[in-house]
């Protein structure tokens, strides 16, 4: 079975993504009997190219590591370029789109048009950008139902951990009362950096140098990456309509290494954390930096590693601790979205 593909934004997750198939691309095959094929890539910057037989993974990566862009990709009989990504998704022969553009905190677009696109042009999409599902999850989950396609986006919340699939399948039947964790990577290892002796400025340009922060890091450490994911958690795993408006947020945009020394001398650490509560008021919801003990389970996560708690009535609490960004794991998150699609079809 051949699963034709469209990339839209081809930034570090876009090429996490393409190593990944070409690591492992024949690996799956024999495993799963399915071959992913990228007949188009769509970049705002670094160009766009569309081959209906699939393009050449080895040499788009190539010409993208050599000179920035697609542009150079050489010319075959059939290759279009220049397609918008509207063109792109609309006349492409893919059966799948992934859409990997950056995170806009404010309209969520052009992401949200381009899901549009898809949708009414009967494809599925698969997505790490958080901005259609935290502010236009209803619209959309309703609009690719009734064109009878998939919507999926494990790698909006916690990358390729998978935060929201455990949830969905494997603690069904519970009333999950409470959600609360560490959602951003970015400032998980800026915390640490910062224990180390980083100023706030370094930590921050090292999050960026590993493919970690947002294209506008503006998001990440003023706390609206951890609200959109508590946006989706609220909508997709609570079932309840929580919009930006609902949540208080603060970021660690304001922290310096002194507020880090003196938590340290008080033997705790400080931790940005995302909270959804069922209480008899409503769903409270909160973005913070808090301070936690050392003996708090999650002072020990450090890094890019999230840890995300779901307080559940029947099974107790259960935690998942793994990568809250990365390149390759979030490019794992579209891996792992694209076989479920086929094994569910
Ligand atoms: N990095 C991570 O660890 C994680 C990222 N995510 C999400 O995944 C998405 C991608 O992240 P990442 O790859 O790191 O981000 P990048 O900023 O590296 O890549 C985004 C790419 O999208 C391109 N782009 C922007 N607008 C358009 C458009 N209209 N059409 C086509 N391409 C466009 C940009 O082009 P150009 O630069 O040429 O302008 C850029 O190449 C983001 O939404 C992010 O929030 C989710 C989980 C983890
Ligand atoms: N910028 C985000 C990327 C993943 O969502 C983070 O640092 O967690």
């Amino acid at each position: 079975m051949t699963h034709k593909l469209d990339l839209i934004g081809f930034g570090g997750v876009g090429q996490g993504f393409v190593e990944i198939l070409r690591e492992k691309g024949q690996q799956l095959k024999a495993a799963n009997e399915i071959e992913f094929k990228i007949v188009s890539i769509s970049d705002l910057y670094k160009g766009s190219l569309h081959h209906p037989n699939g393009l050449c993974l080895d040499t788009v990566m190539k010409t993208v590591k050599e000179t920035g862009a697609l542009y150079d990709y050489p010319d075959t009989p059939g290759l279009v370029r220049g397609w918008s990504s509207e063109e792109t998704i609309t006349n492409s022969n893919a059966d799948s789109v992934v859409e990997m553009t950056f995170t806009d905190v404010q309209t969520g677009q052009p992401a949200i048009d381009h899901c549009t696109v898809a949708f009414t042009n009967k494809k599925n999409i698969v997505m790490t950008n958080k901005g259609p599902v935290a502010l236009a999850y209803d619209r959309l989950f309703s609009l690719a139902k009734e064109n009878g396609v998939k919507w999926l986006f494990e790698g909006s919340v916690m990358s390729g951990s998978p935060a929201l699939r455990l949830p969905e399948l494997t603690l069904t039947g519970n009333d999950i009362t409470e959600i609360r964790g560490i959602l951003n990577g970015t400032t998980n290892y800026m915390f640490m950096r910062m224990e180390d002796g980083l100023t706030y400025e370094e930590a921050l340009r090292e999050a960026q140098e590993k493919g970690f922060a947002e294209a506008d890091p503006t998001a990440d450490v003023e706390g609206y990456d951890v609200l959109y994911k508590i946006l989706i958690l609220a909508n997709v795993v609570l079932g309840y309509p929580l919009k930006r408006e609902d949540v208080t947020c603060k970021g660690i945009a304001n922290m310096t290494t002194n507020d880090i020394k003196e938590a340290k001398e008080q033997g705790r650490r400080w931790k940005l954390i995302g909270s959804l509560k069922k209480t008899d008021q409503g769903l409270l919801a909160t973005v913070q930096p808090e301070m936690v003990s050392l003996d708090d389970p999650l002072a020990g996560i450090s890094g890019a590693m999230n840890a995300i708690t779901y307080e559940c009535d029947l099974s107790g609490p259960i935690t998942l601790v793994g990568a809250g960004a990365g390149i390759k794991e979030t490019g794992f998150a579209v891996l792992i979205d694209l076989i479920h699609i086929e094994r569910t079809k």
